[in-house]
């Protein structure tokens, strides 16, 4: 049995960095001054084919109203609009959650459950016009059978993984999509087996930094799974520098080598987040 030379609770997973369980000490120690902040796709809800068919797993929402009204405040971050998160993730009037914030598009939309509304950036005129040029695009480019365009209304993503060999399709059309993307002053954001053409200007580590410095939190949990993560895991690094205790925690370790490289802790999936936060939310009671 191993021995637990600090004071972090054995009924957390233990992470498995000295600055990670610097950050979750510092979490348990004064949770009313913490962000958790949550991805969605890969992190709260299982990957599946269908985008629409998302849903957050089985007792998230239950373990974030339960974690939520214990510190400053919870958030989810993540590339889907933001009312596509609210509706997917059932994060709408539920005891617990009445201060739940949801940065959806990287930070360029932002829903309060406090007021249920959405606030947003104006749209990029590029976005249209990649709207309009890509099916011809994708048809003179040759992209693989299976490969079909998501509608995001602040931005458009290509998908592959109904293709018949998903990553070569993703492969093949990532520098195609990364050219037009920046003919049209856009840029591309890869993720599993997406690649979404969006404006540029925010990411999820703006989001993140500028929503740390506006509650004024003293530590900070992010928990990802993809590349749109890794600006939010950089944020929570340079948080750190700043003297501000931060964990990563990434869900999932075999996905996406370089969110689990940089993690503190390594979760399986979003069934291990639920049980994550279902025990962080009992060891901050
Ligand atoms: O920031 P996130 O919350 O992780 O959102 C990023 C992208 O997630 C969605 O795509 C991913 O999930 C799909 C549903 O499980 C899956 O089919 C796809 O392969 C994944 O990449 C969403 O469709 C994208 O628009 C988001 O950018």
């Amino acid at each position: 049995m191993g021995t637990q030379p600090d004071s972090l609770p054995p009924s957390l997973p233990r992470p498995t960095t000295p600055a990670g369980r610097d950050g979750l000490a510092a979490l348990l120690a004064r949770p009313g001054k913490a962000v958790v902040a949550l991805d969605f796709d890969g992190t709260l809800a299982d990957i599946v084919d269908d985008p629409e068919q998302a849903r957050a797993h089985p007792g998230a929402v239950e373990a974030i109203a339960a974690l939520a009204p214990r510190v400053a405040s919870v958030a989810v971050i993540t590339g889907r609009p933001a009312g596509v998160a609210v509706r997917n993730g059932g994060f709408a009037g539920v005891p617990g959650l009445e201060r739940l914030v949801i940065l959806g598009h990287y930070g360029a939309e932002r829903w309060d459950a406090l007021t249920g509304t959405v606030q947003a950036a104006p749209a990029h005129p590029g976005v249209a016009a990649v709207r309009a040029e890509l099916p011809g695009f994708l048809d003179r480019v040759g992209a693989w059978r299976g490969t079909w365009i998501e509608e995001k209304g602040r931005a458009v993503a290509v998908h592959t993984r109904r293709a018949e060999d998903p990553q070569a399709a993703f492969e093949a059309l990532r520098d195609p999509l990364a050219g037009l993307a920046a003919r049209h002053g856009l840029v591309l954001e890869p993720g599993r087996l997406v690649l979404e053409l969006r404006p540029p200007g925010v990411d999820k580590g703006v989001a993140l930094t500028e929503y740390v410095h506006e509650t004024g939190a003293e530590s900070v949990l992010y928990a990802g799974d993809d590349l749109g993560d890794l600006p939010a895991f950089a944020a929570v690094e340079k948080l750190r520098s700043d003297g501000v205790p931060g964990v990563l925690v990434c869900s999932g370790s075999t996905e996406v080598r370089e969110v689990a490289t940089r993690a503190d802790l390594l979760l399986p999936g979003p069934p291990g987040v639920v049980a994550f936060l279902t025990a962080l939310a009992g060891a901050v009671a």
